[in-house]
This record gives C-alpha cells, sequence and structure tokens, in this order.
C-alpha cells in the first residue's frame, strides 16, 4: 500500500542545504502495525509528513496504491489526506470550545456531510473508543486518555485506509498510556494500519514491526515478538 523507494529530503538549498532524509526505501501493508523509533531529530516527523501526505517535496518515488504521491498537487494531496489518513497527535489537537460531537464531526463534514447524517455514525465512533454517550462533554472535562480517544474517533472518522499517530502517549501517564496502546491494538485487530512513532520502547513493542531511524536513515527494521498475541 505504502511504497517509498529511494526517498531523500533535504530543507533549504544550496551551501546551506540540510539533508534529512536518505534513501529511505520502506514498504507498508495494509493490516501492519508498525513503530517508528528514533532520537530527536532524526527524522521521523519528517518521514511520516511524507508518508501522510502533508509534504510532497521530496526527491525519490512513493507510491501510495500505485499513485506517486511526488505528482500530487497541494489540492490532490489535501483530498488524499482527507479520504485515506487519520492523524492523532501527542497534544491531542482538540479544538477546546467544540464539543465531542462537533469534534469528532470535523473531518465528516470536509467530507460534505451534515449534521443529522451523522449522528449515528458519531455514535458508533465514539461507541469504538469507550466514550459512549459523551457527545456534548467538552474536551476540558474529559481526562487525557478520554481526550486523545476522542482525537482517534476523529481520526477514524472517515474510515481511513492508515492510521498515523506522532507520540500518540507522550502526554500520558504509563497506565493511560497503557489504555490507548490496548485501543490501538484492538483497531489493528479489526484490520486497521497503524505508523505509530514513539520515543517509548514499550509503546513501541506493542506493535508488530518497530523501525529504527537515526540521522535520516533507516539502521533496522524488525518483527517484534509476542509471547502472545
Ligand atoms: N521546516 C524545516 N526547516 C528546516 N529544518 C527542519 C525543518 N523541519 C525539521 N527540520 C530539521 O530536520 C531534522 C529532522 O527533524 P524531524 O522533526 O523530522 O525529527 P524528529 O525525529 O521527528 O524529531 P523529534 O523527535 O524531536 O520530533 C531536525 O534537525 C530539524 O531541525
Amino acid at each position: 500500500m505504502i511504497d517509498l523507494q529511494h526517498v531523500n529530503k533535504s530543507y533549504g538549498q544550496g551551501a546551506t542545504a540540510f539533508h534529512v532524509l536518505k534513501d529511505i526505501n520502506l514498504h507498508i501493508d495494509q493490516g501492519e502495525f508498525v513503530a517508528i523509533m528514533g532520537p530527536s531529530g532524526s527524522g521521523k516527523s519528517t518521514l511520516i509528513n511524507i508518508i501522510g501526505f502533508l509534504d510532497t517535496a521530496f526527491e525519490g518515488k512513493y507510491f501510495f496504491q500505485d499513485e506517486n504521491v511526488a505528482d500530487f498537487n497541494a489540492t490532490k494531496a489535501s483530498r488524499m489526506r482527507n479520504r485515506h489518513v487519520g492523524f492523532v497527535f501527542q497534544n491531542f489537537s482538540l479544538i477546546h470550545n467544540l464539543n465531542i460531537f462537533e469534534n469528532v464531526l470535523i473531518p465528516l463534514s470536509y467530507g460534505g456531510h451534515r449534521r443529522s447524517e451523522v449522528r449515528g455514525k458519531i455514535s458508533e465512533l465514539l461507541e469504538s473508543v469507550g466514550l459512549t454517550g459523551m457527545e456534548n462533554k467538552l474536551p476540558r472535562n474529559l481526562s487525557g486518555g478520554q481526550q486523545q480517544r476522542v482525537a482517534i474517533a476523529r481520526a477514524l472518522a472517515n474510515s481511513p485506509q492508515f492510521l498515523i499517530a506522532d507520540e500518540p502517549t507522550g502526554a500520558l501517564d504509563s497506565h493511560t498510556s497503557a489504555d490507548i496502546m490496548q485501543l490501538f491494538k484492538e483497531l489493528h485487530r479489526k484490520g486497521g494500519t497503524i505508523i505509530m512513532v514513539t520515543h517509548d520502547e514499550h509503546v513501541a513493542e506493542q506493535s508488530d514491526r518497530m523501525i529504527k531511524i537515526l540521522d535520516g536513515q533507516i539502521i533496522s527494521d524488525t518483527e517484534v515478538a509476542h509471547a502472545t498475541k
């Protein structure tokens, strides 16, 4: 599904150019649960920005279901993002003056759905993340873990082909972090494709495949052994 071939990315030009991603070759299939690890500044965000169609200014090829992402213009990239990718961030990125229903509605309204049409869909999404009946609450009245669950429901709203989660447990205590990882594992069991960036080895070990990046290069790409699945 995701196929990066000899991808290079530099910021700036000429003598001041900074080569961030170096000859990245990466294939991710539908249904995989991948963790990307690496120290600060190693290029993880740059890589997931390319994978999630946020950045199309790179060298090399990125085939997403046989289309070369390098050929996308801004309109096409944003359409692909909205249709195919769900984003989950460390700080949840909820809109604070909108209630939970309205936060989950945002990606659906880009897709042209009206509020009345999606009421049932939003209840189902909230149920799937364990937040049944929370529609009318404001984000500030929820715990960090619950806010991340709302963000995950919002990311799933358009039934994306894959989720990109950038340090999804980075702002959570270890107990809540474990709960959120259980939710990701459940989504993965149901067939979801998840690409997660994390600094935390314990979090990465919950995935099925660990990719380590150092100085813009993939230095290892290994299957994670699970005692029980
Ligand atoms: N827009 C930009 N312009 C110039 N340099 C940038 C830009 N974005 C990132 N960089 C540089 O590219 C390198 C890789 O950054 P990136 O954010 O991809 O790393 P990261 O592994 O995600 O780090 P972190 O874990 O701290 O988020 C860093 O040295 C960073 O300073």
